[in-house]
């Protein structure tokens, strides 16, 4: 089956009562306000820069005790304990028809397909859930709709205007999903068998049958990476898979296990075309982010690889970003084009903090510059960062 699953529409967070989370999206990482659905019982608010959405879901009531499952429109309720990131919306062509075929595959389809109308014409979405930890699939028909967001939103004018605020964001990147050991390889499966997505190498170094080891100084880790079959690596979103490979399960990925009670999307990588000015403008806004040691810009000739790519290292070391050259890239790539590439490929990452009050999902910038995979140097010097920060937690 090749379900035609394009860039995600949007990615749905569901918070706790009282945590105010929407309020620092909007504030700290100055996404807009742009649509609000409100009840008695829940508040669902779409925040978005650049083609990057997010659906805050939050009650406004104690307690799910009596709450019916579909008090939040397009999407199910994972009765967090905690914040969580746990839907990803995709746009799709046939809804009743890919619900069918994934029903007959033997999937979960919490909500079947359901149309919902306003005077902005209708949509059709169903909601199916994956096999990774409380990670559901809403999957969206809005051909019909000429609204601003989806059906049941009322518009939010008057935001003020990002234009100018250094903020350039402009989509989601990639999604990244922890999932427990042995489950990497099985949800790789899952989304090639029942969506259609294509696996790609993260790295030239990545050997298919294993997967992507990203291994020494204390990281363990085995990363897996697929994308939507529509859209090229340039342009599609993708899905990292991460499972810890790690003895000692003091690490990032074995702590979002523990904190988060289970499999889960750890974090989104938000693309962005200018890492340096977004970064310094998030931090003035209060956003934190994990910075390296200092030592990570003078050893090894980091100084010299970050001047050979055109940027000034004290910019990054101010800042705290990471940059990561890559070998020469696989030419035979798909979706990639080595004549449309420049010859120093590389790429820019940085990483915040936790969002919620445990060590779960987290954002990161990233702002790629002919670079399609993801750097070693930037996991481990993040692992590294990590460590220490939940060294100084304890
Ligand atoms: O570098 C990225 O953005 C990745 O997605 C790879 C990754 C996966 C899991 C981690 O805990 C840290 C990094």
């Amino acid at each position: 089956m090749a379900a035609s699953l394009s860039r995600p529409c949007f990615i749905s967070l569901h918070v706790p009562y009282r945590q105010g989370w929407a309020q620092d999206l909007a504030t700290t990482f100055r996404f807009q306000p742009v649509a609000v659905r409100e009840t008695p019982r829940v508040r669902q608010l779409a925040l978005r820069r650049g083609s990057a959405i997010f659906l805050i879901n939050e009650r406004l009531a104690p307690g799910p005790a009596s709450a019916s499952c579909h008090d939040f429109l397009y999407d199910v309720d994972p009765r967090p304990a905690l914040g969580t990131a746990s839907n990803v919306c995709f746009e799709v062509d046939d809804v009743p028809g890919l619900c069918e075929r994934l029903q007959s595959r033997g999937c979960s389809l919490p909500v079947p397909p359901t149309k919902v109308r306003d005077g902005g014409g209708s949509v059709t979405y169903g909601v199916v859930s994956s096999i990774v930890g409380n990670i559901s699939h809403t999957l969206l028909d809005r051909s019909c709709y000429q609204g601003p967001f989806l059906p049941g939103f009322q518009p939010i004018q008057g935001a003020p205007s990002a234009a100018g605020d250094g903020i350039e964001i402009t989509h989601f990147d990639h999604i990244t999903y922890v999932c427990p050991r042995g489950g990497a390889r099985a949800a790789l499966d899952w989304y090639q068998r029942c969506f259609g997505f294509r696996r790609f190498l993260l790295n030239p170094r990545e050997r298919p049958a294993e997967g992507y080891v990203v291994g020494g100084q204390g990281v363990g880790m085995l990363l897996l990476a697929l994308q939507s079959a529509q859209g090229t690596l340039a342009h599609g979103c993708k899905l990292i898979l991460a499972e810890s490979l790690s003895e000692d399960g003091a690490n990032q990925v074995d702590t979002f296990l523990e904190q988060h009670g289970g499999a889960g999307i750890q974090h989104v990588g938000l693309r962005t075309t200018n890492i340096v000015s977004t970064t310094r403008a998030l931090q003035q806004g209060g956003a934190r982010f994990f910075t390296p040691p200092t030592a990570y810009y003078s050893q090894g000739g980091k100084a010299e690889e970050i001047r050979g790519a055109g940027q000034d290292p004290r910019t990054l070391a101010e800042l705290g970003i990471l940059l990561d050259t890559t070998a020469p890239w696989d030419k035979a790539q798909p979706g990639t084009d080595a004549r449309e590439r420049p010859s120093q490929e590389y790429l820019m990452q940085i990483f915040t903090h936790p969002i919620f009050s445990e060590e779960t999902f987290f954002l990161e910038l990233i702002d790629r510059r002919g670079a399609p995979g993801f750097g070693e140097g930037n996991i481990q010097a993040l692992w590294k960062a990590v460590q220490v920060y939940m060294d100084q937690q304890q």
